[in-house]
């Protein structure tokens, strides 16, 4: 990894400047640095962590870093009006590699339709034609050898749709070498989930991809270790002179010159920022550009607040949001599951174990399912019937910004047909989904050491846990900073279940996760003792309104934001045009997750990875849209 010191940046000219050295950033900056005759200066905020191979390289440690400053940013929503006024906590990675250091390592690309609607907004050129293309230029995929674990069915591992390729980048993604018993129960051909009445996803990385399928992990095949953005670039960037990467060093503002509102036509001439947390304050300067790669949730300002008014910075944020139910498997079962990781004898055992590429550190989230409501609820049509007719009147009413009818119109339409609104992603191990995690004093992992005290796992049993996402939310929050310092707390109001049709989609999700435990061939290995099978909620909750309030003191953030800076035309709140260039202004573009105006149904990762590639041609002139 080229990283500079401070003294090499301070006051020093360079084409592009990116701020920001996370999942986008940094594909983004080795795109750029291809070209030698441009000089990329990568800001990141947080520390390289390029030391701390354990913490985040060794696979299946999920949420070990989360709330640790040293690595997640931990923002807190604002209170919740419709959750009983909880906050929630907001993880996003801090440090080189950004989010992608910490995510649960799962690759996943969403279905055709939900990136055709980009284009239907105005964004023409972003269809799923032009995305897919870009969709294997950031990784190369290896096929899991099937003698490794040959009771995964080939048809199982089968999930790569064109064989003419195995991609074009540096980010190797694989199948876990470990895939346990559970896992295959699950997801094999003519078990749960087909039993439960849902196809095998046709193309999952293709954008067909309603149904089950064993999904990607950001993973070595050989070193079983992550794989992120940061050994992304150090596969092909590593050696080049004209990429400066500097850590410790958070970006307060965008210098500007000669703005004046009637030409519209700002020109960023730089940035002013912190290093190490001191308060003094350095300047860099550029030539080319500036862009913003720092997520969703961080600069909503963008640093040139009041020179260029736009009503829709900080606006039209969407969210996933998850819940986990776990279930106790019986004494027979025998595969070691993530529960012995809460013991630390056992944990030292499986840390050594992996080091030789074997125990529970080398198993991963293999199984993805992803469905229209209607495949899990006879009510599904009520359900959408209901919110439309509440948004038929709030549109007579003018309530809504410039732009969201628009949004909405799209996601009923395509709701009246089969949106995939709803996922399944289960995992080994209990893990009452995060439970918990909006009281602000947790930290460790996820799947050893979050608890509601009231649903602790027992002593030696061991869990499977079945999540749910929700993936089209109807609710619309916003971030905001809350002063003119940009380094000040931002006001993230996600605006949960303000519109209730997101709680009706949780409430069916959670009746489904309990249909799938009953279902054969997973339900022989769950106990079947009704006191203690189900560890969260358990059975005293049982009514739609018991299941509501029990999902709004448990869920979490899917930590999937997208939105705040939308690529919408202007007069729809659009922040940024197709070219992810920030309206009113001549060289600041945007490239993260904060452009998408519509959420999609997929984790993101994959996305933030294909947006800066995409960006990384529009701005070499190789991709006009
Ligand atoms: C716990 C967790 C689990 C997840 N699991 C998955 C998963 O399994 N699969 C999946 O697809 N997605 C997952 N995600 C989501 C996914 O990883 C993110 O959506 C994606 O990585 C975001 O990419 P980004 O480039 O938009 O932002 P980031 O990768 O977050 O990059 C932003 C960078 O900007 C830096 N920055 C911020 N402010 C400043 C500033 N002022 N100056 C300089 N630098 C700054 C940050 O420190 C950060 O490095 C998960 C997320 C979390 C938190």
């Amino acid at each position: 990894m080229p990283l500079v010191s401070v003294d090499l940046v301070v006051n020093q000219t360079f084409d592009y400047i990116i701020i920001g050295g996370g999942t986008a950033g940094l594909t983004l900056a080795s795109r750029l640095s291809e070209n030698p005759a441009w000089s990329i200066l990568v800001l990141e905020a947080g520390n390289s962590h390029l030391g701390d191979h354990p913490l985040i390289t060794r696979p299946g440690q999920y949420g070990m870093q989360i709330t640790n400053p040293e690595y997640d940013w931990a923002f807190k929503t604002v209170p919740q009006k419709y959750c009983n006024n909880m906050d929630y906590l907001w993880s996003r990675g801090k440090g080189l590699g950004g989010t992608s250091a910490m995510n649960f390592s799962l690759w996943t690309l969403p279905p055709k339709e939900d990136i055709d609607n980009w284009e239907k907004l105005g964004n023409l050129g972003w269809n799923h034609k032009n995305y897919q293309k870009y969709s294997t230029r950031p990784v190369t995929y290896t096929p899991l050898d099937p003698r490794i674990n040959p009771s995964v069915s080939a048809e199982a591992l089968n999930v790569w749709s064109d064989a003419k390729t195995r991609g074009e980048g540096p980010l190797h993604i694989t199948h876990p070498r470990r895939i346990l018993d559970a896992d295959i129960k699950m997801d094999q051909a003519s078990f749960t989930l087909l039993n439960m009445g849902l196809n095998r996803s046709r193309a999952p990385y293709g954008g067909d991809t309603e149904g089950t399928y064993m999904v990607l992990n950001t993973v070595h095949p050989t070193l079983n270790s992550r794989t992120f953005a940061v050994t992304a670039v150090q596969e092909c960037a590593l050696q080049r002179s004209n990429l400066f990467v500097l850590t410790g060093a958070e970006v307060s503002k965008i210098l500007s010159s000669n703005y004046s509102k009637s030409d519209n036509d700002l020109e960023a001439t730089g940035v002013e920022f912190s290093y190490n947390n001191s308060p003094d304050l350095y300047q860099a300067h550029v030539r080319r550009e500036v862009i913003l790669s720092a997520g969703p949730d961080v600069l909503s300002n963008i640093g040139v607040e009041v020179k260029v008014p736009l009503d829709g910075v900080g606006e039209n944020v969407q969210e996933h949001q998850f819940f986990g139910c776990s279930f106790e498997l019986r004494d027979d079962y025998s595969e070691d599951t993530y529960d012995l990781l809460r013991d630390n004898t056992e944990r030292e055992k499986h840390i050594k174990l992996y080091a030789g590429g074997q125990g529970i550190y080398t198993t991963g989230i293999v199984n993805v399912a992803v469905m229209p409501l209607k495949k899990i609820t006879p009510d599904a049509t009520v359900v959408y019937a209901a919110e439309e007719a509440r948004i038929r009147q709030d549109i007579q009413q003018n309530k809504y910004p410039p732009g969201l009818a628009e949004q909405y119109k799209l996601q009923l339409e395509y709701d009246s047909t089969n949106a995939l609104d709803c996922e399944i992603v289960s995992m080994s191990g209990a893990s009452p989904g995060p439970s918990g995690l909006s009281t602000s004093q947790l930290s460790g992992a996820i799947l050893t050491e979050f608890y509601l005290e009231t649903d602790p796992p027992r002593p030696g049993k061991k869990y499977y846990t079945i999540n749910a996402f929700a993936n089209h939310n109807f609710s619309r929050g916003t971030i905001h900073s809350t002063s003119n310092d940009p380094r000040d707390c931002l006001a993230i109001d996600p605006h949960y279940f303000e519109r209730d049709i997101d709680l009706q989609i949780c409430i069916r999700e959670f009746k489904y996760i309990r249909e799938i435990a009953k279902m054969s061939p997973l339900k022989d290995i769950i106990s079947d003792d009704p006191a203690t099978m189900e560890l969260n909620p358990g059975p005293e909750v049982e009514t739609d309104e018991q299941i509501a309030n029990w999902l709004k003191q448990s869920f979490s953030t899917g930590w999937h934001t997208v939105g705040s800076l939308s690529m919408l035309p202007k007069d729809k709140n659009g922040v940024v045009d197709p070219k992810l260039k920030v309206y009113g202004t001549k060289n600041i573009r945007v490239v993260d997750l904060s452009i998408i105006p519509l959420q999609f149904a997929a984790h993101t990762q994959a996305t933030a990875y294909i947006i800066a590639e995409m960006a990384a041609d529009i701005i070499k002139g190789v991709f006009v849209p």
